[in-house]
């Protein structure tokens, strides 16, 4: 079984992959995600997936996973907010809609590379003003997508999740298994 690498910073994703019951180690790329731009949001989550899954693949050797996550409202691209203001700006926009979150994901074994990518729609119900301001408040916003954690207290903004949960979470596992075993790394759930 060669070595797995996670070139990710986020600990959602490590303890997904943690989930998975895998061995690996965790290398954090240093791509510069502003610098990439990318109308069509399927191709910037998957490029940037492979922008951070080449860095890593530069100076370690084995099995290669990374990410990139992105929340997409009417075709506008939010990605982390850069402040809080911002971040209550795309929590008023969020507010009452249903938005896209789109996960690339990449696969480097060896020579080979795989490039994929996942949407689930979420519906939100609407949000008043005083409840965005407490969210965030709580710290939570500003080192997610969108501005939101599914998995912390922006849970209770979630109406309805149609697609995978740990997609939006930043990994879909069902998605990262399957891309695994198109590259005959085995996944044994035991
Ligand atoms: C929408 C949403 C996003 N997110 C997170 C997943 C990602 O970690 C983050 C989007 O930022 P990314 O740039 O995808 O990832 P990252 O900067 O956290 O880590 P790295 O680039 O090193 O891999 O938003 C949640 O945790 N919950 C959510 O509900």
């Amino acid at each position: 079984m060669k070595k797995i690498i996670l070139a990710s910073g986020s600990p959602r994703r490590k303890s997904l992959l943690e989930q998975l019951g895998l061995k690996f180690k965790v290398v954090v790329s240093d791509v510069d995600e502003s610098k990439v731009k990318e109308v069509d949001p399927k191709e910037l989550v998957k490029r940037l997936s492979y922008l951070k899954a080449t860095a890593v693949a530069k100076v370690e050797e084995g099995v290669i996973i990374a990410a990139d996550t992105i929340v997409c409202l009417n075709n506008k691209i939010l990605e982390k907010p850069k402040d809080d203001k911002e971040a209550f700006e795309m929590l008023s926009d969020l507010s009452g809609r249903t938005h896209q979150v789109l996960t690339g994901i990449t696969v480097i074994k060896g020579e080979e590379a795989l490039t994929d990518y996942e949407k689930t729609d979420v519906i939100f119900r609407d949000l008043d003003k005083r409840e965005i301001r407490e969210y965030i408040s709580t710290g939570a916003c500003l080192d997610k997508a969108g501005a939101y954690g599914i998995q912390d207290q922006g849970a209770v903004f979630v109406k309805k999740v149609d697609g995978c949960f740990y997609n939006v979470v930043g990994l879909s596992l069902v998605k990262l298994v399957e891309m695994l075993r198109l590259l005959d790394i085995e996944v044994a759930l035991n």
